[in-house]
């Protein structure tokens, strides 16, 4: 079956009845899970519930930003506002039986059946590709990371991986301009791409973004999941609503990660849970269902085991079904 047909499903399982049953969850997701429960029981209750996101935002940013230099695990959120419109439900859940510990701490996103695997054993780098047409022709799944320039692509992709500098990274905007494959415990790849909305690359590099998305998203076969990254210290830019506007339009299945949530403003400006909210606010339009959405930082490393299991469930379903 295409492709399309899996990310509309997994995009629409809010409301379909899952189409088949799905495998036992396997014991490390269950491990994961209860870790997250701790962390959870850890936490103060929260405040009023958010106008548009199920704002564990809010008690999450206050965990994320308490300590940059904190490991992320270490930070204690609070007690999710739990609003089960705004969940994405994975294939394998019934949305009437998600509880509040059934969701990932600083995200709307619900741990189903599917989730597994989610440890990074091994990785390494594959191939540089100027064309999508020269990207690995292999059937192995894969996760692209898109996003403006700068918002923080090879750093997530390093950060999953737990490797300082496999992916490089640079103050300058405009340092990834070819399409990277790392592949991950020789099963899966992490794509590390080009970033948009930079206009002072020079012409021999830069990425002419229609005629890529039209070569890659549209075409990519192989693509489980676009991984859409947003700066969450800044309010949201029309340029990423475009993005997401466009990939919504095109039922390419999305998550929005939000990067740099460990910046936040000691004065003036909006704190990085206020950008995500509007951000949200703005993007609701474009879908039927909430998509998943997740908050990270990679230099405390928030949201990056979250994430990965997030990853597992979508990848698990997209090989199972
Ligand atoms: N505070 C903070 N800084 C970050 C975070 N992620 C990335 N950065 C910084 O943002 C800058 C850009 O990071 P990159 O990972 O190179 O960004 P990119 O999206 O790959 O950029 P291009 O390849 O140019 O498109 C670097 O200086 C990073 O150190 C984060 O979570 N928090
Ligand atoms: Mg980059």
């Amino acid at each position: 079956m295409l492709l399309r047909g899996h990310l509309a499903n997994i995009r629409s399982f809010t409301t379909a009845v899952p189409m088949r049953t799905p495998p036992p969850a396997p014991p490390f997701s269950c491990l994961c899970f209860r870790r997250l429960l701790l962390q959870a029981a850890h936490s103060s209750p929260g405040g009023s519930p958010a106008a548009v996101a199920p704002t564990n935002v809010k008690r999450v940013a206050a965990g994320a930003g308490a300590s940059p230099a904190k490991p992320a695990a270490m930070s204690a959120p609070q007690t999710p506002e739990f609003v089960r419109e705004n969940l994405f439900v994975p294939p394998g859940v019934d949305l009437d039986e998600v509880t509040e510990e059934m969701v990932l701490p600083g995200s709307n996103i619900v741990v189903g059946p599917y989730a597994g695997h989610a440890q990074i054993k091994q990785v390494e780098y594959v191939k540089s590709s100027a064309r999508p047409s020269d990207c690995p022709k292999d059937d192995r799944p894969e996760f692209a990371i898109v996003g403006r320039s700068n918002v923080g692509k090879s750093s997530l992709v390093n950060a999953l991986v737990r490797k300082k500098e496999i992916a490089l990274t640079s103050k300058k905007p405009g340092k990834t301009q070819v399409i990277n494959h790392f592949l991950v415990n020789k099963s899966w790849y992490i794509v590390d791409l080009p970033g948009y909305g930079f206009a002072n690359a020079p012409d021999s590099v830069r990425m002419d973004w229609s005629a890529f998305t039209k070569g890659y998203f549209l075409k990519r076969k192989t693509l489980v999941s676009v991984l859409l990254l947003v700066d969450a210290s800044t309010p949201p830019q029309q340029i990423d609503l475009d993005c997401a506007n466009w990939l919504g339009r095109n039922d390419i299945g999305m998550t929005f990660v939000f990067t740099k949530c460990d910046k936040r403003k000691a004065k003036k400006g909006n704190q990085p849970d206020e950008n995500i909210r509007s951000f949200l606010q703005l993007t609701r339009k474009y879908y039927k269902v909430p998509p998943p959405w997740i908050m990270t930082s990679s230099v405390t490393g928030f949201g990056r085991d979250d994430l990965l299991l997030h990853m597992s469930q979508l990848r698990n379903y997209w090989e199972n079904y």
